[in-house]
């Protein structure tokens, strides 16, 4: 193996501002075996690459030099590349403006921002504590949007990934949340891991132990769940990494579920993310995976003791059994964009828009949930419309996934003892 370090500029990679440590490594298919052998924290993906399944800082970093001391040399080989984790560790804080700057100086040849607004939900539950804003968000795994998901009338000049990630930032730079929910994540560790901890987000990345990106040529990586908090308003309590089954089968699909303590209240509540198996036919299956997760996050609630934040791309419409196991469930959820609906009850008519060589798909798979005893939605981030959308639909030079984020502010009800 030949681990050698690497100097790079930022945003361009990503621009004139930052620089960044990147740890390069290079081992062979024997070496694979070796990795094999490694403990939890480190995964090996079929195409021979490296990468860390636990949230990334100091500790890691650690890790991975002491995994770089472990193999031989000697055996240096021709294959695939993989950047591990850069040491955070030394990287300066970012100014969020001057980030939002750069991003922009990088798009400026693609059409402006679209405008969304958020919609004021009038709770009559006051707070005395800033609100928490979730973002969920399947931002499109590079290598999937390139290799395999057959966006037919998506030019490949919109797919780039040294724009399309100057999109992604700029959205989540625009909405600034306290915590961002990831799907479909295979640049964490060379873009958002560096970035966003440099804006104050704790990042945790859980990989898919088969992702299909692995099959496209030139991938970076697995695609995976990352979520990020920022640290100035949650302290961590508990984190789990959990590979969802399927009738007691072992699953592609992961989920990563954290207990956070909110520094200004004391309050602790359970944050989740999720993406659900995809495609036709596998509507049985997502509905185990989905019982599952709840199994899971009825463990670490403590039977529903802890509030609990559910984002996810489903990969199901309402219609679904998944979909009626979580609003049915004992954990008292209720998902959040409803809220945007007349009369509250409905899900918005689309949250992914996109034209495959199959046609035109239209879905509402992506959802947070949330206690409705525990918790408040005081806003929420309206969707695209249909004339903002466009006829080629998603992604395009004005929007960078398939999907839509989805974007709320919650607040803990005054007296939820008991009405979890
Ligand atoms: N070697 C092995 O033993 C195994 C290998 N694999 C690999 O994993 C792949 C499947 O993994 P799995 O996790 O089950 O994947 P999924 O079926 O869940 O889909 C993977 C991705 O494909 C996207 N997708 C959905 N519909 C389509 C479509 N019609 N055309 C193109 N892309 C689509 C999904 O995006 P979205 O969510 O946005 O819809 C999703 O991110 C296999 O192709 C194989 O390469 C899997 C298991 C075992
Ligand atoms: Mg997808």
């Amino acid at each position: 193996m030949a681990a050698e370090v690497c100097r790079s500029p930022s945003l361009r990679d990503v621009g004139p501002l930052q620089f960044r440590v990147l740890c390069r490594v290079r081992f062979s298919w024997a070496e694979v075996g070796q990795l094999q052998q490694l403990p939890s924290p480190f995964g090996v993906g079929h195409s021979g690459l490296i990468f860390s399944v636990c949230s990334m800082g100091n500790g890691t970093s650690r890790l991975y030099s002491a995994l770089a001391k472990t193999l031989n040399s000697s055996a240096a080989s021709q294959h695939p590349e993989y950047l591990v984790s850069p040491d955070s560790e030394h990287l300066e804080p970012i100014d969020p403006k001057e980030l939002l700057e750069e991003c922009r100086a990088v798009l400026h040849t693609r059409p402006p921002r679209f405008q969304r607004d958020f919609v004021d939900l009038r709770t009559d539950c006051p707070s005395s504590h800033p609100p928490i804003r979730v973002m969920q968000w399947n931002i499109l795994a590079q290598a999937l949007g390139e290799g395999k998901d057959n966006f037919v009338q998506c030019p490949v000049e919109a797919l780039k990934w040294e724009e399309r990630k100057c999109l992604i930032l700029e959205e989540i730079l625009a909405y600034q949340p306290d915590i961002l929910c990831l799907q479909e994540v295979d640049h964490y560790f060379d873009t958002f891991q560096p970035l966003l901890s440099r804006l104050g987000y704790q990042g945790t990345f859980f990989p898919k132990p088969w992702s299909p990106c692995l099959d496209v040529e030139h991938n970076n990586g697995p695609d995976g769940c990352a979520l990020f908090f920022l640290q100035n308003r949650f302290k961590l309590v508990n984190s789990a990494n959990i590979r969802l089954t399927a009738m007691t089968l072992k699953t592609n699909q992961v989920a990563i579920a954290q207990t956070l303590e909110c520094k200004e209240s004391s309050r602790q509540f359970c944050i989740a993310v999720t993406h659900l198996k995809a495609r036709t036919g596998w509507e049985r299956f997502r509905s185990a995976q989905g019982c599952d997760l709840l199994q899971n996050l009825q463990n670490i609630t403590q039977g529903a003791k802890i509030p609990l934040i559910v984002c996810g791309d489903f990969n199901a419409e309402p219609t679904e059994e998944v979909y009626k196991h979580f609003a049915s469930s004992s954990l008292n959820l209720n998902s959040a964009y409803k809220l945007l609906s007349a009369d509250g009850q409905s899900e918005p008519p689309y949250t992914t828009w996109k034209i495959r060589t199959s046609g035109e798909c239209r879905h509402t798979l992506d959802y947070i949930w949330y206690s409705k005893h525990a918790l408040s939605v005081k806003s929420a981030l309206d969707l695209l419309t249909e004339e903002q959308i466009g006829p080629n639909r998603l992604p395009s030079f004005n929007y960078p996934s398939d999907h839509l984020s989805l974007v709320c502010d919650f607040s803990f009800n005054e007296e939820p003892d008991g009405l979890l």
